[in-house]
């Protein structure tokens, strides 16, 4: 049924002109070699390692002062990459329509980067798949309200998610149009279980949002006459939002506060109960600790019942997984759930099309055709993905087309070296980023891989903190981490590409609109956002063919999904003729 629903909605509203596959027969494709990649004519095979880097939120502003913090750092391996080889760098768009969210003032992000990077092509986003199905109602009509449809109306609906315009994970906009499209089923009863951001939008703008919704509610309540209320919440970091199991407690704190109603916090009108939270800004919107509305008489307004309906509205897939498996499988031991309700859940997108979770879902997922590892694997190449818990994730399943484990157990290793847990990372800045080089440096020189690629973390979930002096330290290590790795390609005679996956900590202060940074009570205003500056894509290594390469010319747009067809060329092969074109050539060099 899940496939049904992707082919049809994907042809008809969203086609990427692409032909249809199942997952099933797409891997039965891969192993008939419909997916050998044709060698190369001029860069050859030369049976050594190509490495690939992705520095996790590393971008290039136009802002040259003490709030880049990747101008801040001490990067002599980046200057080099510059300096050294001035026709082997360049940098490319990561944001906006050129990676397939809506717009150009979409900020880059991880998993449509990590998409384009391992995809090479550009594929409507989660974003705009669900935009659409809102805008034709489409949404309504399919299998996944279907499941939920008469629990929602008879009994309660509960819509979870992220409290914000970020556009990374949610939208206000979508949470809204939601409601009312649900009301206008038929839908009485909406209990929304709302998680702060201070990650795509500002910090410290929790209360405003929790204001604006209870705003909207009120009016929507008086205006359809029906029953709206906010019942649970608290930071995306601390609460629900978890990925790649990095700290179940952050989920199962989410569990409690939703389903059971049970939270540290209660309190009966959730602005002043926020505000109280927040009192004087000394926790981030992203951690604050988990909290319940109670009514008059002091129970939750908003738990779970026997017969209701849940959906969790955040369109990206990674922090959704833990708590749709928390919500959905019978079996659940990661946790003790106390109580597990009969209701019906759907999810706004499927988060996993291999374990198929959650079951129902309201939009079909983008589908990602014929990603670069299908072709990879197809063609016989040996792959190495290294990461630590925070983004192993970005570098397998975001990268292989959101196809979560491997495609071909015999030909790939990811290795996850863990995160630390329940620590703010600008607490460590180095992050696991030297055991990441330290594992990937052996990959490369064990001669038993030809394809490595890793995902630098710390730039990104540093920058992330809003904490200059730490995102300053994240960087610098990155840079030595990127050294060890040069050297270990020099060491194996093969090539590297290095690049990232959008901005972050190149700009760590808000910026009014003269671009200079805004000062409140004396203070920078900290950017906690990523960005929508370009990045980095560099090309080296001394198993270049003899005559070099250099870029093409005449792509001065150029985007992340140009790096795919980039990749293939030098591991010594074409890239499939739909790619976006490579960026080298070995002409005139
Ligand atoms: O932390 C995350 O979930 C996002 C920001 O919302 O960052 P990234 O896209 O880099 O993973
Ligand atoms: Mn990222
Ligand atoms: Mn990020």
């Amino acid at each position: 049924m899940a496939e049904g629903h992707r082919s049809t909605l994907a042809d008809e509203q969203f086609g990427q002109g692409l032909p249809e596959h199942s997952e099933a027969a797409l891997r039965e494709e891969a192993a008939a070699g419909d997916f050998r990649l044709a060698p190369h004519p001029t860069i050859t095979r030369i049976g050594k390692p190509l490495l690939l880097i992705v520095m996790d939120g590393l971008g290039e502003s136009k802002f040259h002062d003490e709030f880049n913090a990747v101008e801040q750092a001490n990067t002599p391996t980046l200057d080099a990459l510059k300096e050294l080889a001035p026709r082997r760098w360049r940098m490319l768009k990561a944001h906006g329509t050129a990676v397939g969210l809506p717009t150009d003032a979409d900020m880059g992000n991880s998993e449509v980067g990590h998409n384009a990077l391992g995809a090479g092509q550009i594929v409507d986003q989660g974003a705009k798949c669900v935009d659409g199905a809102l805008a034709t109602g489409s949404l309504f009509k399919l299998d996944g309200w279907k499941w939920i449809e008469a629990n929602a109306v008879a009994g309660t609906l509960h819509l979870i998610g992220l409290l914000s315009d970020g556009g990374v994970h949610s939208r206000y906009d979508q949470l809204t149009l939601l409601m009312e499209g649900a009301i206008q089923q038929g839908v009485k009863r909406i209990r929304l279980h709302v998680l702060s951001d201070g990650r795509d939008v500002n910090d410290n703008t929790a209360v405003a949002w929790v204001e604006r919704l209870q705003g909207d509610v009120a009016a929507l309540s008086q205006r359809l006459d029906v029953d709206v209320r906010i019942a649970s919440g608290g930071g995306r970091m601390a609460v629900t939002m978890d990925r790649y199991e990095s700290d179940w407690r952050v989920v199962q704190r989410g569990y409690y506060a939703h389903v059971l109603g049970e939270a540290p916090h209660r309190f009966k009108d959730p602005v002043q109960g926020v505000r109280e939270l927040k009192k004087g800004n000394t926790v981030s919107d992203q951690y604050i600790e988990a909290w319940v509305v109670v009514g008059e008489d002091g129970e939750s307004v908003g738990r779970v019942a026997d017969g209701d309906a849940v959906v969790t509205f955040n369109f990206r897939a990674d922090r959704m997984v833990e708590i749709s498996q928390a919500l959905e499988y019978p079996k659940f031991d990661k946790f003790d759930r106390k109580r597990w309700p009969d209701f019906r859940f759907a999810g706004i997108m499927q988060y996993d099309g291999d374990l198929l979770l959650p079951k129902h879902f309201l939009v079909p997922p983008p589908l990602i055709e014929r990603a670069s590892e299908q072709y990879v694997v197809g063609t016989g190449l040996r792959v190495f993905a290294c990461s630590e818990s925070q983004k192993i994730g970005h570098v397998t399943f975001f990268w292989n087309g959101n196809r979560s484990g491997y495609l071909d157990p015999k030909l790939e290793k990811f290795e996850e070296i863990p995160s630390d847990q329940g620590i703010s990372f600008d607490k460590a800045p180095a992050m696991k980023a030297r055991e990441i080089a330290a594992a990937t440096k052996q990959a490369l020189l064990s001669g038993k891989y030809d394809f490595v690629r890793c995902n630098f973390a710390n730039p990104d979930m540093v920058g992330h903190t809003g904490n200059l002096k730490a995102a300053i330290e994240a960087v610098t290590v990155t840079d030595e981490c990127v050294k060890v790795l040069l050297d270990a390609v020099d060491q194996a005679g093969g090539r590297f590409l290095v690049t990232a996956d959008h901005g972050n900590a190149e700009e760590m202060s808000q910026r009014d609109k003269a671009g200079n940074p805004v000062i409140k009570d004396g203070k920078p205003v900290e950017l906690t956002s990523h960005t929508l500056n370009p990045v980095l894509c560099a090309i080296g290594g001394p198993g270049l063919p003899g005559r070099g390469c250099c870029w093409q010319d005449d792509l001065p747009n150029a985007g992340l999904a140009n790096v795919t067809a980039t990749f293939l060329n030098l591991l010594g092969f074409e890239a499939p003729d739909f790619y976006k074109p490579t960026l080298i050539t070995t002409d005139g060099e």
